[in-house]
C-alpha cells in the first residue's frame, strides 16, 4: 500500500520524538512492503519564527493532500509572551478545528514489565486499560465570546447537542468493541453545558443496551482515576476536562512520554500526536521518551490506514524493548538500562527487524 503522511515536527522535543516516529514508520514500510511518503510542514513556534503564522496556509494545503497527519509538539518559553494569535498553541487548535478532528482518543495502558515505573502501587495499575475520549473541537477552547482586557476576561463554555451526540456515539461504539463500559465525566451539578451533556449521554445509551454506563462528576473522577484506575474502560468527556484528566492518567503509566493520541474526523481522517508537549526542560538533550510518538504511529496505522497487524507490530516492539530491560530517563527503574531517545528508537527498530527475520523463517517452513 502507498500512503502519504504530512509530518509537522513543531518545537522542542517534538522534533526529537518525530525523528523516532519516522524511523519506525520506515521500518514498518520495509517489513510489510508499504511505501510511506512523507511531506513536511511548519506548525507552532518554528512556523511563527519562519513565516509569522503558527499555522501557515501552506501547511493546511499540504495536510489536505495527505492521507494522515503526524505531529510532534508545539510551544515553548520563547513564545509565551506573544499575543494570543501568535502563540504556537493557536496553530494546534486551528489545525484541529480546520479538519474537524472532534474525537481525541487517548489510550492509557499499563505497559507490561513497566508497572513499577508508576508512582502508584503496582496492584492499582497492573490491569489498567482505558480509552479517554476527549471532545476536541468545542467547549471552552473555542467558545465565543472570548476576550481579555486589563479589567476582565471571558471564556465561554458552549456545546451544541450535535457536538455532544457525535463524541458520545464514538465513545459508545468504542466501548462495544472493548470492555463494554462508558464513564461519562461532567460537572452537571453546576454547569448548564454539563446538564445537556448528561441528557444526551442518557438518550444515546438507549441504542447501546449492552454497554454499561456511569456518570461521574469531574472532581470525583480526578480522584477515582488515581485510586481505582482499572475500573475505567471508555471515559468520555468535554475538551478541557479531557485535557486535564489525560495528563493525570499518564501518571498511571509512569510518564507523559508513554501516552499517544489520535484526533479523528467522522470519515476516519486523523492527526496523530503524543499527549505530551514540547518539554522545554529536556529539549535538545536526546533523553525524551519517544514511546508516545512511536505509539501514535501505531494509532495512525490502525485508525487511518486500516493496518491493524502493522499497528500491533509497533506496539509489541515498544513493549519488547521495555520487557528486555531498557527504558528512558523518565521511567527509569532498578535493573533497567537507561537509553537516550536515539538508542531507544534503535532498539524498537531492532525488534521490528527481528520479528521480520522470524517471519521469513516461518514462511520458509509453511
Ligand atoms: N500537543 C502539544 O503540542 C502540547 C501538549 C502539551 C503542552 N504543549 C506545550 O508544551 C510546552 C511545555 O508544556 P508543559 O511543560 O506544561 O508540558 P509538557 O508535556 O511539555 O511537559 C511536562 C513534563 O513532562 C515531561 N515530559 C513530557 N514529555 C516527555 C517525554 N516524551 N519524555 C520524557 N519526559 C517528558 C517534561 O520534561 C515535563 O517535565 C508549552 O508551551 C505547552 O503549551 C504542547
Ligand atoms: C497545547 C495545548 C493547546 C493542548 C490542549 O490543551 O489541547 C495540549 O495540552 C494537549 O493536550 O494536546
Ligand atoms: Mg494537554
Amino acid at each position: 500500500m502507498e500512503k502519504t503522511v504530512a509530518v509537522l515536527h513543531g518545537d522542542g522535543i517534538g522534533k526529537e520524538v518525530m525523528h523516532s516516529a519516522l524511523k519506525v514508520l520506515r521500518s514498518i514500510g520495509r517489513r510489510f512492503d508499504h511505501t510511506f511518503k512523507v511531506k513536511t510542514g511548519l506548525i507552532g513556534g518554528v512556523a511563527i519564527d519562519e513565516v509569522g503564522d503558527p499555522l501557515p496556509r501552506e501547511t493546511i494545503e499540504l495536510c489536505e493532500k495527505c492521507d494522515a497527519i503526524l505531529l510532534g509538539a508545539v510551544g515553548g518559553p520563547k513564545w509565551d509572551q506573544n499575543p494570543s494569535h501568535l502563540r504556537p498553541e493557536k496553530g494546534l487548535l486551528a489545525i484541529r478545528k480546520h479538519f474537524e478532528l472532534f474525537a481525541n482518543l487517548r489510550p492509557v495502558k499499563a505497559v507490561p514489565g513497566m508497572v513499577e515505573a508508576s508512582p502508584l502501587k503496582e496492584h492499582l495499575v497492573r490491569q489498567v486499560d482505558m480509552m479517554i475520549v476527549r471532545e476536541l473541537t468545542g467547549g471552552l477552547y473555542f467558545g465565543e465570546p472570548k476576550r481579555k482586557t486589563d479589567n476582565d476576561a471571558v471564556d465561554t463554555l458552549t456545546y451544541t447537542r450535535k457536538e455532544i451526540e457525535r463524541i458520545v456515539e464514538k465513545a459508545f461504539g468504542l466501548a462495544r468493541i472493548r470492555k463494554g463500559k462508558v464513564t461519562s465525566v461532567d460537572k452537571a451539578n453546576v454547569l448548564e453545558s454539563s446538564k445537556l451533556w448528561r441528557e444526551v449521554v442518557e438518550e444515546k445509551k438507549v441504542k447501546y443496551p449492552d454497554v454499561e454506563l456511569e456518570h461521574i462528576l469531574v472532581d470525583a473522577a480526578a480522584m477515582k482515576l488515581i485510586t481505582q484506575p482499572s475500573s475505567f474502560d471508555v471515559v468520555v468527556t468535554e475538551n478541557l476536562f479531557g485535557d486535564i484528566l489525560s495528563d493525570e492518567a499518564s501518571v498511571i503509566t509512569g510518564s507523559l512520554g508513554m501516552l499517544p493520541s489520535a484526533s479523528i474526523r467522522s470519515d476516519g481522517f486523523g492527526l496523530y500526536e503524543p499527549v505530551h508537549g514540547s518539554a522545554p526542560d529536556i529539549a535538545g538533550l536526546n533523553i525524551a521518551n519517544p514511546s508516545a510518538a512511536i505509539l501514535s504511529v501505531a494509532m495512525m496505522l490502525k485508525y487511518s490506514f486500516g493496518m491493524e497487524t502493522e499497528a500491533v507490530a509497533v506496539e509489541e516492539a515498544v513493549y519488547s524493548v521495555y520487557k528486555d530491560g531498557y527504558c528512558t530517563n523518565d521511567v527509569k527503574k532498578d535493573g533497567y538500562r537507561v537509553l537516550t531517545t536515539t538508542e531507544f528508537t534503535e532498539k524498537v527498530m531492532e525488534e521490528l527487524e527481528r520479528e521480520h527475520v522470524s517471519d521469513h523463517i516461518l514462511s520458509a517452513y509453511v
